[in-house]
């Protein structure tokens, strides 16, 4: 029977966790009010105060404008970075909301505004409280979604974004062990209701948890998974880009779209497919293509390359993916953006 640690996080703990944004000039703790990331900004700030020198602390609380409780739980953070002496502010998301795909729609508001935040005030890192719980939840829900290896690979510790590191020291601590911590030091914190809503996927998906935990899948095993798999695809990145050094070194005249047959057709399936889908996401204007629809080009360019080896059959392909137009002709693989769609152009109905 898979058993949840559930002792409170140590000062010791906590020093580890952190351990890395000790130099830092400032960092945002991201707060919803949920009983994580008020953990997160308890111990960030009891670990702070064991510190002579160490970063400045600004804890954010975006305002989504979506629920009527929502600022009263902004105040409550408020008070509570107030009682810990460190400073808060609280983000509005503006503007019209989309009818559909809101929580994905409201997530990029809410990063869009935590990196504001910590520009404004100069922070090198954000920080979110997300879980071992989440880790777990994510890999279940690309599972569903049918992702590839990166997907799988679920949550990165670290990510950049632009000036500023999005970072996730709590991916290895089970939530219970935050609630714990908070009982212990008698800290309220709020419930969100969206968290438990069965219109949303994620809530759905959560409620499986349990059962699968029982099977030995727990959030424990889930989240290694995704470390592993997060390892694999590093090692993946790193040969697709010797593959692509090795495809231009072969085109001689410097950068050139698209790839020649014969060596790539020598590839690795699965390299195959990254430099297909990298250099279509270059050049395509309609965002990140799917994988299985790149995998499904992949197996078509296979397909022609015997067949243009042996001078047989027809070997011609040109298909439009992802806004990139793909093409096979003088033994290579051309790569270009796509012609704007009718009625997409700017300005045409
Ligand atoms: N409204 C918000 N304001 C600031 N940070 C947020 C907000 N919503 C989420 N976050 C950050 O993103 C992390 C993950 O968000 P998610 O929605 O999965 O968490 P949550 O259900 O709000 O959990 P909790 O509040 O217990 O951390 C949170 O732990 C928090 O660090």
């Amino acid at each position: 029977m898979p058993s949840v640690e559930t002792s409170p996080v140590s000062v010791q703990d906590a020093k580890r966790l952190f351990s890395g944004w000790k130099a830092s000039p400032a960092i945002v703790l991201a707060v919803s009010g949920g009983p994580d990331s008020v953990a997160l900004m308890w111990l960030a700030a009891r670990w702070r105060k064991t510190l002579k020198q160490g970063p400045r602390l600004v804890a954010v609380t975006v305002d989504h404008g979506l629920r009527k409780e929502a600022a009263r739980e902004a105040r409550d953070v408020k008070h509570l970075a107030a009682a810990l002496d460190i400073e808060h502010r609280t983000m509005k998301w503006r503007g019209d909301k989309p009818k559909t795909g809101l929580p994905s729609a409201a997530r990029d508001a809410r990063y869009r505004l935590l990196v504001r935040a910590a520009k404004s005030c100069g922070a090198s890192h954000i920080l979110t409280a997300h879980t071992q719980d989440d880790q777990a939840e994510t890999v279940i829900m690309r599972l569903s979604r049918g992702s590839g290896i990166a997907g799988l690979a679920a949550m990165a510790r670290q990510t950049d974004r632009g000036d500023v590191v999005l970072a996730r020291p709590f991916l290895d601590v089970p939530k219970a062990r935050l609630v714990a911590t908070l009982e212990k030091a008698g800290i309220a914190f709020a419930d969100d209701p969206t968290n438990h809503d069965p219109r949303f996927t994620r809530p759905r998906l959560r409620a499986l948890m349990p059962a699968l935990a029982a099977e030995g899948a727990d959030a424990r095993g889930l989240a290694r998974l995704a470390a592993r798999l997060a390892r694999a695809n590093e090692a993946l990145d790193v040969m697709t880009d010797g593959a692509e050094r090795y495809l231009a070194s072969r085109d001689g005249d410097g950068p050139n779209a698209g790839f020649e047959l014969v060596a790539f057709a020598a590839l690795p399936v699965e390299i195959r497919v990254r430099l297909l889908m990298r250099a279509i996401n270059r050049v395509g204007h309609e965002g990140p293509a799917e994988l299985g629809k790149v995998e499904a080009l992949s197996e078509a360019i296979n397909r022609i390359g015997p067949a243009q080896k042996s001078g047989s059959g027809s070997h011609r392909l040109k298909q439009t993916l992802a806004g990139a137009v793909i093409s096979i002709a003088k033994g290579r693989i051309h790569i270009i953006p796509a012609p704007p769609r009718r009625g997409r152009v700017a300005g045409l109905p």
